[in-house]
């Protein structure tokens, strides 16, 4: 079979070259860039002189990347080559005489100073729309801490004003007074599993999701399955002590997401999760460890289990390997704020030498 040259129509940008090889329905395509800088091109396909096999050579005036980027369409083949160096380019070939098959490709052709033009409003629009994203995260953000921070302050004023009234009374009656607050803040409280996931913040995604998963498995499995937890002490002790952090947590991220700092509130936010995180799950505990004979007894979420086992297993099983995990929670989180404290201190020490 005859080897014939197709027609091939060139423009470049300062990054790269097109070429639009005019073959149709092409089959078998060989397309590489070898060592001497030289593009070797060869299909089957329908060119100017019918159903052939067509190809070509062009040794590249400076070095490109060895990777091409290829369609073939019911028209065309159309080959991207990314330039080794952003440079406009004089010529496409180092040979000075322009090959016979070669010509501009009018439809994308710019000069040099059209491509800058090119690049410039390439590079508005990126930071037009990479501030947009700013913008919006920064909001979204805001927002979050803001309604976080209002409702846990409500929680935390709420229990305060009523342990002044009431004294110890109040301690009984803390989940019918303040539930509903806390069940909104949690459920929202998952967007904190969510944000890392998105890259919308630097948070680990396993410190909050154990953080977000231990809160919500003792609010809404303990407390809000079992009534007779819910005039129980230890709600008063546990809502106090998750409130106590983060009035001081999500006020400073607000600041952090305008780009301030009050130095009092990153102290506090970076210090008192020392004793309150310990205290927390000591509470946390607690409170599993007085629901356990409350589902023996009920049943409630009990594992029907195979008639030579017996007739169910006890959630209250599940809750006492439960009990192990807070406690390795427990390590994790601690060793994460630790090393959050740490890292926020020493990159400020180093600020200010
Ligand atoms: C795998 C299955 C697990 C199953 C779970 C079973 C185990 C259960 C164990 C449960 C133990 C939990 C007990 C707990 O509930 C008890 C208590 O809470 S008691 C009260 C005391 N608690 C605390 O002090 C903890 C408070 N919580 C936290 O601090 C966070 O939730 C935590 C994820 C633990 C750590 O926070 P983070 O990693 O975010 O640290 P930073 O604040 O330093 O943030 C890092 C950077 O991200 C930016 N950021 C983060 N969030 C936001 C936001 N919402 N808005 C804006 N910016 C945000 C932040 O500014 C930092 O940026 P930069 O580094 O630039 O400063």
């Amino acid at each position: 079979m005859q080897i014939l040259t197709p027609h091939v129509y060139w423009a470049q940008r300062h990054g790269e070259i097109y070429l639009r090889v005019e073959l149709s329905d092409a089959k078998n395509l060989d397309i590489n860039v070898q060592e001497n800088n030289t593009l070797q091109f060869r299909a089957l396909g329908h060119g100017a002189k019918g159903e052939h096999e067509y190809e070509f050579s062009l040794e590249f005036l400076e070095p490109v990347r060895p990777e091409i980027n290829h369609k073939s369409t019911q028209r065309q083949v159309d080959i991207k080559i990314k330039k080794q160096e952003e440079r406009w380019w004089d010529r496409l070939t180092l040979q000075e005489k322009k090959p016979v098959f070669l010509a501009p490709d009018f439809d994308r052709w710019l000069d040099e100073s059209d491509a800058e033009m090119e690049n410039e409003i390439k590079l508005y629009l990126f930071s037009y729309i990479f501030s947009a994203y700013l913008g919006l995260k920064r909001g979204y953000l805001f927002m979050y801490n803001l309604v976080q921070f209002l409702g846990f302050s409500w929680i935390f004023v709420n229990m305060t004003v009523r342990l002044f009234i009431l004294g110890q009374d109040s301690f009984y009656d803390t989940f019918h007074s303040t539930a509903d607050m806390m069940y909104f803040c949690q459920m929202m409280a998952v967007l904190e599993v969510v944000n890392p996931l998105l890259g919308l913040v630097k948070t680990g995604f396993f410190p909050a999701m154990i953080q977000v998963a231990g809160r919500n498995t003792i609010l809404f499995v303990i407390f809000g399955s079992l009534e007779e937890m819910q005039n129980r002490p230890v709600v008063f002790f546990v809502f106090y002590l998750w409130s106590t952090i983060e009035i001081f947590r999500y006020p400073f991220y607000m600041l952090a997401c305008i780009g301030t700092e009050w130095k009092l509130l990153t102290w506090l936010r970076y210090s008192i999760w020392i004793p309150l995180y310990p205290l927390g799950v000591i509470a946390e505990a607690v409170a599993v460890i007085q629901s356990l004979p409350i589902f023996d007894e009920t049943r409630l979420f009990s594992l029907p289990l195979p008639a030579v086992m017996g007739q169910s297993l006890s959630f209250s099983c599940i809750l006492q390997l439960y009990l192990a995990l807070m406690f390795l929670g427990l390590f994790i989180n601690f060793r994460h704020l630790y090393k959050q404290r740490r890292r926020r201190y020493r990159s400020r020490k180093r600020k200010v030498h």
